[in-house]
């Protein structure tokens, strides 16, 4: 390595580009003629060129033409659809709407925000797991650098003189960069694992808490569309997945270019100076910048694809929560048309995506060849024309050069590509912010202004209505009137049946005393802890036949109140669902598929046993019960001290309630209250 510095400097950068563009103007035929000699010489590398050039052009181009009709087939459907005007209303709107997503304030400040949420303190694991990688990200970077130059020289040195003991020296030096490196290596992508697995688990806990924290903000979002979020579950079990791996990829992706850029340049320049590198990298970095103007944003790319997987991924799932009426109703070809469409829809956006992504990667490959082009000529220049050295000493000092500046120049295009995956990143991280954001505010003006439903007290006996108005909730304003000024004090042991058409409102007054829709006018007063929901199909959560009694209490495998629990599914018939060998610890994957309407509703009963709420809500609860065993029911809820609302269009069960609420449904609001 007996180069001094001020030999390899000495060529002045100006004087050796000159003497490089006279060598390619005196020899550019001879270059040219030797490419078309060795084409002609090697007929199977020409007929794998031709194939692969024709295969990639040929299908590129066939794609590009079909994903093209495709899409414009798309927007004549949805214009017809919609109808001219109300298409050219979306369209418009959907343009003002439409954000950009790229990676200027708003992402890097929604960045900041969600790396908050996965990392919240100095001391916890994710800060751990991140220091533990910067120490493994700079040890690789210490033994990639520091090798890789001795490597080389000894090994060039080594077959250029023959000497044995530089090769025994290169032997020495690879076995120790061996262990090293794979147990770093090892190391790292352990790591990467780990903080994806730590970022993800944060970030979705913290989306668990708002979606499913107070005042049932998964009901307004999910089901009232508040925030206008699409598709939660998607965001939250996706989304969030990918942002999280992007993350941690990212983290390690751009110490490990910077760290190595440095110090590879560092080491370079002690051959080749510092005005070769910095021009050599000053004009990659405006070729980046001039060929990243063409390219398109592929944070907006993701943002619509991940909206188009949740779109897919709903309505399979919609299918498997709806698969026993569809199968009843023969609807399986229709299912599958639908299913085929959505694929459709999602496979020609992410073709597209695609193509748009090759011409970002002709740009991406374009930046990296010129890189070594103009590299590879600042380099290899100083080396041609220096004449005092012997020729193993110039083979060996201009290849551990070499292999620094291209380590130095592969990490400079993996920097100038960090903006790439950060762009990525950022689709991912509007998606989750979205979410985030609209949780914390789904609730909407009007449920934080209005009165919603009071907690009584825990000593509150009543449920009393003042006042109230109930409307729709359309978040477009066209809400309908349903109820109007209703005055009613519900008292313990005076049972209120309420009737009226269908769509009339009925159970939306219940959606008001649950406090899920907010009133339009007045206050409802009601013990929300001692006031129970017995739909017509009651929900069953995943678990053991005893958490199906004792919802929303979650026993699993506790024995605690198995007496209790086997006393109400006796009171409500259901003791053949205990079976002698597991008993309460019975466990089906869908207990929906397995128990009939009436048995559920059962179970809907023996819950209510159970819990012995002071007021309970019966909205339809014995539609598939027969009136023997429905008169029994009422008697027990009735003997346990439940008061109970009671939405029924049967006449029989008049008789377990003392007044009866009728509701017009004439959109006046109007209702009547007549002792039975
Ligand atoms: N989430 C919602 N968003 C907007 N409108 C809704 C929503 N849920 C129900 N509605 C509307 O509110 C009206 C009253 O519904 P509700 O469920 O209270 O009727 P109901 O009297 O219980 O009817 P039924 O006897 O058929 O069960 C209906 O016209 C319905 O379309």
């Amino acid at each position: 390595m007996a180069i001094s510095r001020s030999d390899s400097t000495s060529l002045g950068l100006i004087s050796g580009l000159s003497l490089a563009a006279h060598a390619i103007k005196s020899n550019a035929l001879d270059g040219a003629g030797s490419q078309w000699r060795a084409l002609k010489q090697d007929k199977l590398f020409c007929i794998f060129l031709a194939g692969s050039t024709a295969s990639f052009a040929g299908l590129a181009a066939r794609e590009y033409l079909q994903l093209r009709a495709q899409r414009a087939e798309e927007r004549r459907l949805a214009l017809l659809r919609q109808g001219t005007a109300a298409a050219h209303d979306s369209k418009t709107a959907g343009k003002k709407k439409k954000q950009r997503v790229d990676t200027g304030k708003d992402f890097w400040k929604q960045l900041v925000f969600l790396l908050r949420i996965a990392v919240p303190s100095a001391s916890g694991r994710g800060a751990q797991l991140l220091a533990a990688q910067f120490f493994l990200l700079v040890m690789r970077t210490l033994i990639s650098v520091k090798t890789a130059k001795l490597s080389v020289y000894y090994l060039t040195t080594a077959m250029s003189k023959g000497s044995w003991t530089h090769w025994t020296r290169w032997l020495s030096n690879f076995a120790a960069w061996t262990v090293m490196g794979t147990t770093v290596n090892t190391g790292l992508k352990y790591f990467e694992s780990l903080i994806a697995l730590e970022v993800r688990d944060k970030v979705t806990k913290h989306a668990h808490a708002k979606y499913l924290g107070n005042s049932n903000k998964f009901y307004r979002a999910a089901l009232m569309q508040r925030g206008a979020l699409d598709n939660v579950d998607q965001r939250i079990v996706a989304d969030i997945e990918a942002w999280s791996a992007n993350v941690a990829q990212l983290y390690g992706h751009s110490f490990k270019p910077i760290l190595e850029f440095s110090m590879s340049l560092y080491e370079a320049s002690k051959e080749l100076g510092y005005a070769r590198p910095v021009a050599l990298f000053a004009t990659q970095t405006l070729f980046t910048i001039f060929m990243r103007t063409a390219v398109p944003s592929l944070g907006a790319m993701v943002v619509k694809e991940q909206a188009l997987e949740g779109s897919f991924r709903h309505a399979h799932s919609r299918l498997v929560g709806h698969a026993e009426e569809v199968a009843f109703l023969q609807g399986a070809p229709t299912e599958r048309k639908i299913l085929d469409e959505n694929l459709k829809t999602l496979t020609g956006a992410k073709g597209w995506h695609n193509l748009m992504r090759a011409r970002n990667s002709i740009a991406e490959q374009f930046a990296k060849f010129q890189g070594i082009f103009i590299g590879g000529v600042f380099v290899h220049i100083p080396f041609l024309v220096r004449n005092n050295l012997g020729e193993a000493e110039r083979i060996a000092s201009f290849r551990s050069t070499e292999e620094l500046m291209l380590k130095c120049g592969s990490n400079f295009v993996e920097l100038i590509l960090l903006g790439k995956s950060l762009n990525e990143l950022s689709g991912y991280t509007q998606r989750i912010h979205e979410l985030l954001t609209a949780l914390e505010d789904c609730s909407g003006e009007r449920e934080r202004a209005g009165a919603g439903a009071q907690e009584g007290g825990s000593r509150a006996q009543q449920i009393v209505f003042t006042g109230l108005c109930v409307d729709t909730p359309e978040p477009d304003g066209t809400s309908r009137t349903l109820l109007k000024d209703l005055d009613l004090q519900m008292v313990a042991g005076k049972n209120v049946l309420v009737t009226g058409p269908n769509g009339c409102g009925k159970t939306s007054l219940f959606r008001v005393l649950a406090g899920l829709w907010p009133p339009a006018a007045g206050t409802v007063l009601c013990p929300q802890s001692e006031l129970m929901w017995l739909p017509q199909r009651p929900y069953l959560v995943m678990g053991t036949l005893r958490d199906q009694v004792a919802y929303p209490m979650l026993l699993g495998y506790s024995k605690l109140h198995d007496r209790a629990i086997l006393e109400c599914l006796e009171m409500v018939g259901l003791t053949k669902l205990v079976e002698a060998d597991v008993g309460l610890d019975l466990t089906q994957m869908e207990w929906n598929d397995v128990l009939s309407g009436g048995e559920r509703q059962r179970i809907g009963f023996a819950r209510l046993y159970f819990h012995k709420p002071l007021f309970a809500v019966l909205d339809e609860a014995t539609s598939a019960i027969n009136p023997d065993e429905e008169h029994r029911l009422y008697e027990k809820v009735q003997s346990l001290g439940t008061t109970v609302f009671s939405i029924a269009h049967r006449l029989e069960l008049r008789k377990f309630h003392q007044w009866e609420l009728r509701i017009e449904g004439d959109g006046s609001g109007k209702w009547e209250l007549e002792p039975l």
